[in-house]
């Protein structure tokens, strides 16, 4: 009941539309119940009461009838399917906009394959239902209801004869509903299943084909493939077992209207017209109960599929601006830590993080792999909440900010660059659309990109992302870093943006940034120490602690993990230019 609740939460938007077509589908089965009359009163009047002046009346409304009854069915079919597109139009909105508005923790835990498959097959399943199911039902229902009723108008006792197999049918629709329930269920889960091995399959194809996996990824898959199958198999064994049942409760009306009818005519109280209307309208009975096992099966999957998006529809997002949230346009950028703590589930990964950074001023931070460096930037976009301590902006806790405005005042090039499809230029300029060509233009020269972009086969035009052209990972770093420049942030961060950079141009960069970032507060992780020694404050962090923390020769003065860092990375690049000297 609660998703035929949801669903009419979005056809009452349409309700005018909505109830014309069920008055058109009752108009329908009203006139359902003309020609049987005819046919029965053509038996009684015509053929044994000799008016063979009514024939061609009653043949010319029998045809009127027909002809009238198509049209209205096709137009109400029409009706139904404009509500039920105009429906799904708005959950489709709907799932998206909400998204839009989840957070990194939901990403976290949700495949993209369950989501598209909430997106595709549980939508389209909702669809057929306000579609098609729903004038279904009501047709067939009214259909049966007016059929019954004029029997009953027209000879009480053979109508309860026929009757008689109601109850049967009754409880083995019952039944079938409960059964075939749980299989849907089963079926959209293992959807959403192997929806996510092809996905996944699609999204890391280089690795498998690195690895030469391709055998293994077709196994991984049958796996899925299989009990796909065989969910889909269990649910048409249910209905295997009851749609015979139903159709031969259905079935057995005509023996009974045979056998009863008969007897009746034999005795007298019944007319042959009135046996012939009675044969006229076993369809009328026949039909709704035959179709009751196909309806009933499209609404438990409808059901399974409502509940699955209801339920995405609900999940809320554990960032929420609160209700007196600050807005300002612009931040000056003042960074405070206070003994911030964070965990990821159970696993805390930042303990006790105190500093403070002023607008101007760079920060590093470096640090071994999974030392927390990407985490503690995370924090201050508020992409997760901490446990402990606070995260402040211009003096005021991050969490009182109102979210658009503390984001749109930062800017981060992640550690794993996104490009969209789209253009070089369209994706310079995500963050900033209505920026000119010569904003963009100076951006990439900012970013050291705008050279090789000038090689591109159609420069800022050229389509790059998931159909385009292909681009090096230091390429992808340069035009990530210029989208982030356009937007020209109070708070700049870049998670290993030029890892993949060469070091020349990560100099040039360098000096560039230097030279814009005077009164912008800036982040930048790496494992290089050469991206981070210019800086005015670096944070040593290891296992989520920051260790040591100060300037490039304070932290060598000191003598401990930093030192020991520059010593390998410096000594490696020395020995690699001894080395080129020699050869
Ligand atoms: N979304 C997440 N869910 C659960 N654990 C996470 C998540 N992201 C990171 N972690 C864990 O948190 C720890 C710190 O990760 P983080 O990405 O902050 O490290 P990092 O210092 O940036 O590493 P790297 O230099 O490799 O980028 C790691 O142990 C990692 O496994």
């Amino acid at each position: 009941m609660g998703s035929i609740r949801w669903i009419w939460g979005y056809i009452r938007n349409y309700k005018r539309r909505f109830f014309l077509g069920l008055f058109m589908a009752l108009v329908v089965a009203g006139l359902n119940m003309v020609n049987p009359w005819l046919s029965g009163r053509i038996i009684d009047e015509v053929i044994y009461g000799k008016q063979e002046n009514l024939l061609l009346p009653f043949l010319g409304v029998m045809i009127g009838i027909t002809l009238i009854r198509t049209v209205v069915r096709y137009s109400y079919q029409l009706v139904f399917e404009t509500v039920s597109q105009n429906s799904i139009f708005k959950i489709r909105e709907n799932l998206y906009d909400r998204l839009q508005h989840l957070d990194f923790s939901f990403y976290d835990k949700t495949k993209t394959g369950d989501i598209m498959a909430r997106m595709t097959g549980d939508m389209e399943a909702v669809r057929h239902f306000t579609a098609w199911t729903i004038y279904m039902i009501f047709e067939n229902a009214t259909i049966l209801l007016l059929a019954v009723g004029f029997m009953f108008y027209i000879h009480p006792p053979l109508a309860l004869c026929m009757l008689a197999v109601a109850p049967a049918i009754g409880f083995f629709a019952y039944r079938l509903a409960n059964t075939v329930r749980p299989t849907f269920s089963a079926i959209r889960e293992q959807f959403s299943r192997l929806n996510s091995v092809v996905q996944e399959n699609i999204s890391g194809n280089r690795v498998v084909k690195a690895f030469a996996r391709e055998d293994y990824e077709m196994e991984k898959f049958s796996v899925q493939n299989e009990a796909f199958k065989q969910r889909s198999l269990d649910s048409a064994r249910v209905w295997e077992r009851f749609l015979p049942v139903l159709d031969s409760l259905a079935g057995t009306l005509t023996v009974v209207m045979i056998f009863a009818g008969g007897i009746m005519v034999i005795n007298g109280s019944l007319t042959f017209g009135e046996l012939v209307t009675f044969n006229s309208l076993i369809w009328a009975l026949n039909n709704p109960m035959r179709m009751a096992g196909w309806l009933i099966n499209d609404v438990q999957r409808f059901i399974a599929s409502a509940e699955k998006i209801e339920d995405l529809l609900r999940v809320e997002p554990c960032i929420k601006n609160l209700p007196n949230s600050k807005k300002i346009d612009e931040l000056k950028g003042v960074v405070e830590f206070n003994s911030v703590g964070f965990s990821y589930g159970d696993e805390k990964v930042l303990k006790n993080i105190s500093f403070r950074a002023k607008p101007g001023e760079t920060v590093g931070i470096i640090g071994p792999t999974g030392a927390g460096k990407s985490t503690l930037i995370n924090l201050l976009s508020r992409f997760y909440d901490t446990d402990t301590g606070e995260v402040r902006v211009d003096g005021i806790n991050v969490k009182q900010w109102e979210i658009q405005k503390l984001r749109s005042n930062m800017a981060t090039v992640m550690q794993d660059i996104f490009l969209f499809s789209d253009t070089i230029e369209g994706n310079i300029a995500y963050g900033v659309p209505d920026a000119t060509v010569e904003e963009v233009i100076d951006a990439a020269k900012k970013a050291e990109a705008h050279e090789f972009i000038l090689e591109m086969p159609e420069q800022y035009d050229t389509i790059v992302g998931e159909r385009g052209v292909g681009l090096s990972g230091g390429q992808r770093q340069r035009i990530a870093l210029a989208r982030a420049l356009l937007k020209d942030p109070s708070i700049l961060i870049l998670d290993d943006t030029t890892s993949s950079v060469d070091m020349e141009t990560e100099l040039k960069i360098q000096k560039t940034l230097k030279s814009i970032l005077m009164e912008k507060t800036c982040f930048i992780i790496a494992h290089r120490i050469s991206s981070v020694k210019e800086a005015d404050l670096i944070l040593v962090m290891e296992d989520g602690k920051i260790i040591e923390q100060g300037t490039h020769s304070e932290l060598l003065a000191k003598k401990g993990y930093y030192h020991h860092v520059y010593q390998n990375q410096f000594g490696n690049f020395e020995n690699q230019h001894s080395q080129e000297g020699v050869s």
